[in-house]
């Protein structure tokens, strides 16, 4: 059988991870049935010292240039962004009835849905194992292991940046911009890394999921999402002492009012599945109406977990595998009904630094209280008449909206002197 020529625009992290796992050969032609060859490269400089062997590949200056080229077979998109030149490329393949391979989640949380027209309509696919939850084949998962399912419910750390912090931060006491910049030289954080603290990265990776699992269109703008910037060390002592551990989760669950789709740091118990994933490592739990739930664990960022799941997805093309993008025809895809966020059901930590002075709890206990907010517990460490000390509370379940009612009651007490810091507990 021919070769499968590639064209490759982007030779970053990911990229350059690619063009190492292609070194194998033997190996891939075996799985691939072909040989799986690397045909074109392109980048934005040519002449950037990178240490790789690009073999007898040929440059090309313009990624939609190489996109359309009668030399390739399939088009890799490595180069990140929703827009610009990765969106023309991408589309520029599939027009040319080209199948494409991309690690850009950006780039499908917001066209998504177009994009799958598009591929399904010029009939090749367009394969994007890398773009969610790097080297763990959640994609493949989803829409060929678990496909006699339906899907309730997932929950996922998604990004490799966050929980490296969160765990740096739990083992070290270290300061969170100083374990920031260990994940970037890593290669695990984004270009703009506040797309990884503020949970806009997981909440792209969340919003492909959840059109992969519940075969939905993408609804990147209805997910909720709230990042780590917020969390202090005290947050993760006390989330300790209390049996959990502190995780930026992305969370899809089908209810009777539509699909919620929140990112959001969680307190998880240290006994749930998905708080031993730890570091840059991922995880992501799904629960189908059939097998229960199912706990994918690996890593999620980074050269080789995400070439690999790049390469897996060229092994499938080469194979001639075409696949619906989001697991069922783009023109069946159902319309997503969003589920707001103020009619989560669950328990609640909040943390008040009030005055230490009489009469304070019996204020925010009055405003839990009159919000129909039951309490579970109550911490307060220390004492300091007169100045601010701080007060952690745990609720039992109880709808978002009557806790955020009773927060705004609390935030505005004379005592309580810095803004309330509320995280949902999520029993799995
Ligand atoms: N780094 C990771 O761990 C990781 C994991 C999963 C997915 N991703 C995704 O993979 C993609 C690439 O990420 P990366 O970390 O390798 O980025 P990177 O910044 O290391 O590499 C980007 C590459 O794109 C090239 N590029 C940028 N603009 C270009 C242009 N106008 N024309 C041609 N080439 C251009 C750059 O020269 C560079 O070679 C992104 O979509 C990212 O979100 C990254
Ligand atoms: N910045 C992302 C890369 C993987 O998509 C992360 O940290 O997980
Ligand atoms: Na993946």
């Amino acid at each position: 059988m021919s070769p499968l020529r590639v064209g490759l625009a982007g030779l970053g992290v990911v990229g350059g991870g690619v063009v190492r796992a292609l070194a194998e050969r033997e190996r891939l032609q075996g799985r691939a049935g072909r040989a799986v060859v690397l045909t074109a490269v392109t980048a934005r400089d040519r002449n950037k010292a990178r240490d790789l062997d690009l073999g007898n590949a040929r440059w090309e200056s313009d990624p939609v240039a190489l996109a359309k080229a009668p030399d390739i077979d399939v088009f890799v998109e490595l180069i990140g962004g929703s827009d610009g030149v990765a969106k023309d490329a991408v589309e520029a393949a599939l027009a040319a009835k080209k199948p494409v391979v991309t690690a850009n989640k950006a780039l499908l949380a917001k066209h998504g849905a177009h994009l799958a027209r598009l591929a399904e309509s010029n009939g090749v696919q367009l394969a994007y194992e890398a773009a969610v939850a790097g080297g763990i084949p959640i994609v493949k998962g989803l829409r060929e292991g678990l496909a006699a399912n339906g899907v309730r419910e997932l929950h996922g750390i998604l990004n490799g940046t966050c929980n490296y912090i969160l765990t740096a931060m739990r083992e070290s006491g270290r300061d969170f911009a100083d374990i920031l910049a260990e994940a970037q030289a890593l290669g695990y954080a984004e270009a703009d890394p506040s797309f990884d603290i503020d949970g806009i990265d997981t909440a792209h990776k969340l919003a492909v999921l959840t059109a992969a699992a519940f075969g939905t269109e993408v609804g990147f703008d209805h997910v909720h999402v709230e990042g780590i910037r917020h969390i202090a060390a005290i947050d993760i002592e006390y989330a300790q002492e209390l049996g959990f551990r502190i995780k930026l989760l992305g969370i899809a669950r089908l209810t009777d009012h539509g699909i919620e789709q929140r990112v959001h740091p969680c307190m998880v118990p240290i006994t749930a599945p998905i708080a031993a994933a730890e570091g840059v490592f991922n995880a992501v739990v799904v629960d189908g109406d059939f097998v229960d739930k199912v706990l994918f664990v690996g890593r999620g960022a980074g050269a080789g977990p995400t070439a690999s799941a790049v390469v897996a997805d060229l092994v499938d093309v080469a194979r001639g595998r075409v696949t619906p993008t989001f697991g069922v025809p783009a023109e069946q895809l159902k319309k997503l009904t969003p589920a707001s966020i103020a009619r989560r059901v669950g328990a609640y930590y909040l943390r008040l630094t009030v005055l230490d002075r009489p009469g304070v709890i019996a204020d925010v206990a009055a405003a839990l209280r009159d919000a129909g907010v039951s309490l579970e517990s109550l911490l307060q460490r220390g004492r300091a008449p007169g100045e601010g000390v701080p007060v952690v509370l745990t609720t039992h379940e109880t709808e978002e909206s009557r806790m955020t009612g009773a927060v705004s009651r609390i935030a505005a007490l004379e005592s309580v002197v810095e803004p309330p810091r509320l995280i949902r507990i999520e029993q799995f």
